[in-house]
């Protein structure tokens, strides 16, 4: 069942100039979470990401459309049934928003005493969540004595302290680094595991989408454009908005700077081979070029993991005769999907270098030649 749903939502806001149009942040978004998921919401900066939060928390209304939460629309209460509202819905930012002048223990008891629970109720919850995140011996420390990844492991003690059926995760682990975020990540999973908490989670980070998230929806200009399992959206974008974020995020794409390189340094047409798992059809790219009497090269590369299943891209340069190659692309792509990014400035000739080559043929060879990642 969908814990938060919206339908046909919009957000708009009024334009600092006079005159000009309102700016729209959220644009007609449909969107269904399923209780117990966890939810990554990603897109280029200003795709309305946050917004698509703040609606969702109730901390600002929709200017169109209609918010569920639980079973319950949202769209119109009075402030103080919000509040209830916001009671089961937790919130983590990336600059971890904590009290300073408060100890640990006080941060995470504030939501509690807001909430009206008695002291002895509030000390032994705030025990349990402390012990819970692993933070117990810095109960009476202040936030300028943690790190990072402590100080985020108090934001999530915090948030969950009401048990909030609903986690929001803002850039959570955007200020972290690399070490940290996958504790931070571990801690989240268990979140979702052993409390049961659904959470949608803002990222760019790819690393956060593959560790935790199920579900994935992507925003562009204030609109969801796709929405589907991680791996389906990661693997086959269908959009092509999609597909340019998607590309800057996953291993193995080469960037158009990459490709500028590339076509610097390797004569040939520059293809890029994209395989699913269970996608025997590896072999047969390379099968199939050398029995069409083409040289090729592996120059870039690389393979995505996505809660054990792969998913990657290989780009070959391919030299031969322009014929023999636009027919081996054909046969190929009934095969798997085959992506030539459009010549651009730099672009080496793609002239035929005189058929008959043989290929290089085996991927241990054109790998070390290559940029493979
Ligand atoms: N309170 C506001 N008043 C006016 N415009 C706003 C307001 N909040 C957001 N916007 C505009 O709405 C658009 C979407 O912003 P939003 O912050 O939701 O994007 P985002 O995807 O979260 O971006 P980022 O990753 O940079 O935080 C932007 O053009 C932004 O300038």
């Amino acid at each position: 069942m969908a814990i938060v749903s919206l339908a046909n939502v919009s957000k708009s806001y009024p334009s600092p100039e006079r005159g000009a149009p309102r700016i729209v942040a959220v644009d007609d978004v449909s969107l269904e979470i399923e209780a117990g998921e966890v939810t990554g919401i990603i897109g280029y900066s200003g795709a309305g990401k946050s917004t698509l939060v703040r609606l969702i928390n109730a901390l600002e209304p929709a200017t169109d459309g209609t918010v569920t939460i639980d079973g319950r629309a949202i769209t119109g209460l009075p402030e103080r049934e919000l509040r209830a509202v916001r009671l089961g819905i937790g919130m983590i930012f990336q600059q971890f928003n904590l009290f300073e002048a408060k100890t640990v223990a006080q941060n995470v008891a504030y939501p509690l005493k807001v909430a009206g629970w008695g002291k002895a109720e509030i000390t032994a919850r705030v025990q349990e969540l402390l012990d819970f995140v692993g933070l117990a011996d810095k109960a009476r420390a202040y936030p300028d004595q943690l790190s990072g990844g402590q100080k985020q492991r108090v934001g999530i003690a915090r948030a969950l302290a009401t048990r909030p059926r609903i986690l929001l995760a803002d850039e959570a682990t955007s200020a972290l680094d690399p070490e940290t975020t996958q504790e931070v990540l571990a801690l989240l999973k268990r979140v979702n595991e052993e409390y049961g908490v659904t959470m949608v989670v803002i990222t760019h980070e790819m690393d956060v989408i593959q560790s935790i998230a199920t579900k994935v929806a992507v925003m562009d200009g204030g609109r969801v454009i796709e929405q589907g399992d991680v791996f389906d959206v990661f693997s086959d974008p269908q959009h092509a908005s999609s597909r340019k974020f998607v590309s800057t995020v996953v291993q193995g794409v080469p960037s158009p700077a990459e490709l500028a390189v590339l076509r610097e340094r390797h004569a040939g047409r520059i293809a890029t081979f994209s395989f699913r798992d269970g996608d025997a059809a590896q072999a047969r790219v390379f099968v199939e070029l050398a029995q069409a009497g083409l040289e090729f090269e592996l120059v870039y590369g690389g393979i995505n993991d996505i809660r054990g299943r792969a998913f990657g891209h290989l780009t070959l340069a391919i030299r031969g005769e322009e014929a023999a190659i636009d027919r081996a692309l054909a046969r190929i792509g009934e095969l798997v999907a085959v992506t030539e990014p459009p010549i651009g400035d730099g672009a080496v000739g793609d002239g035929a270098v005189g058929g008959g080559a043989v290929g290089d043929g085996a991927v241990g060879d054109g790998a070390q030649d290559g940029e493979a990642r």
